[in-house]
C-alpha cells in the first residue's frame, strides 16, 4: 500500500510538472484491413459496414485516467492506399506506439505488415516505440485460415510485437486491446518523465522503476473516461 502510494505520488508530481501527458499512436496497414473501423469502435463505439477510404490521415484523441492521472492517447489513422502513402508517412515520427493492422481473412495483408512496420520504424528512434500486430475481422472466423494466425504470432515474436486479434464489428477485444496500449504507453511516458525530473529516483535503477510501475499499472485498470 505504502509502496503503491509512493509511486502514485511520484507519478502525479511528474505529471503535474509536465502537464497533461499525451502519447502518439500511429495505426498502419493495407487499405481495407479495418484500421478506421477499429479506431471508431473504440472511440465512438460504432461500426459502419460501408467502406470509406481514409484520405491521407485522420486522428482521434481518447482520454484515460490511470492511477488518478489524466492521460490522453492521440490515435493517428493513416490511409492504406498507395497513393496516400507519402502523406501518411509524414506523421509516423514520434510514435510511442505503432499498431500494424492486417485482415485475418486475407493473408496477403499480413505479408505486407513487414513493410508497413519497417516504414514506420524508420521514422522513429530505435527501440522508442511499442509495436502491436493486430488481426482484424475476427467475427469472420469461418474465413480465417489457421495458418494465418500461426504466421502472425511468429511474425509478432520476431518483431518483438504484441499480437492481438479483434473484431470492430462485434467489439470483441477492442477495449481490452486499447487499454493495454494505454497502460504500456503511460508506463513508458512516466518512466521517461521520472528519469528526467526525479534525479534521486534514478539511483534505484530503471529495472526497479519498471517493476514499480508495472505494479502500479497492474493494480489500476486503464479505463477510457470519454471519447
Ligand atoms: N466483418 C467485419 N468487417 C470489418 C471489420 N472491420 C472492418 N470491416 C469492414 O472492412 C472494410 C474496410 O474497413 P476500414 O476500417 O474502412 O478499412 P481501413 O483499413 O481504414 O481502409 P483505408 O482507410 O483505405 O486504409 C469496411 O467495409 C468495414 O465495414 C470487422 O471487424 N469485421
Amino acid at each position: 500500500e505504502h509502496f503503491h502510494a509512493q509511486v502514485r505520488t511520484a507519478c502525479q508530481q511528474s505529471a503535474g510538472t509536465v502537464g497533461l501527458k499525451i502519447s502518439k499512436v500511429v495505426v498502419v496497414g493495407d487499405l481495407y484491413v479495418g484500421k478506421t473501423s477499429l479506431i471508431n469502435r473504440f472511440c465512438k463505439d460504432n461500426f459502419n459496414r460501408d467502406y470509406k477510404a481514409t484520405i491521407g490521415v485522420d486522428f482521434e484523441i481518447e482520454r484515460f485516467e490511470i492511477v488518478g492521472i489524466p492521460y490522453n492517447l492521440q490515435i493517428w489513422d493513416t490511409a492504406g492506399q498507395e497513393k496516400f502513402k507519402c502523406i501518411a508517412s509524414a506523421y509516423y515520427r514520434g510514435a510511442e506506439v505503432i499498431i500494424t493492422v492486417f485482415d485475418l481473412t486475407d493473408i496477403q495483408t499480413l505479408d505486407h505488415t513487414k513493410q508497413w512496420l519497417e516504414d514506420a520504424l524508420r521514422e522513429n528512434e530505435p527501440d522508442s516505440s511499442f509495436i502491436f500486430l493486430v488481426g482484424t475481422k475476427k467475427d469472420l472466423s469461418d474465413a480465417v485460415c489457421e495458418r494465418t494466425e500461426i504466421d502472425a504470432i511468429r511474425f509478432a515474436n520476431e518483431m518483438q510485437a504484441e499480437y492481438w486479434s479483434v473484431s470492430a464489428k462485434t467489439g470483441e477485444n477492442v477495449n481490452e486491446f486499447f487499454s493495454r496500449v494505454a497502460a504500456l504507453a503511460f508506463e513508458q511516458s512516466m518512466i521517461k518523465e521520472l528519469e528526467k525530473t526525479m534525479g534521486h529516483m534514478a539511483q534505484i535503477g530503471t529495472g526497479n522503476l519498471i517493476s514499480m510501475l508495472n505494479f502500479a499499472s497492474c493494480n489500476t485498470q486503464a479505463s477510457p473516461s470519454c471519447c
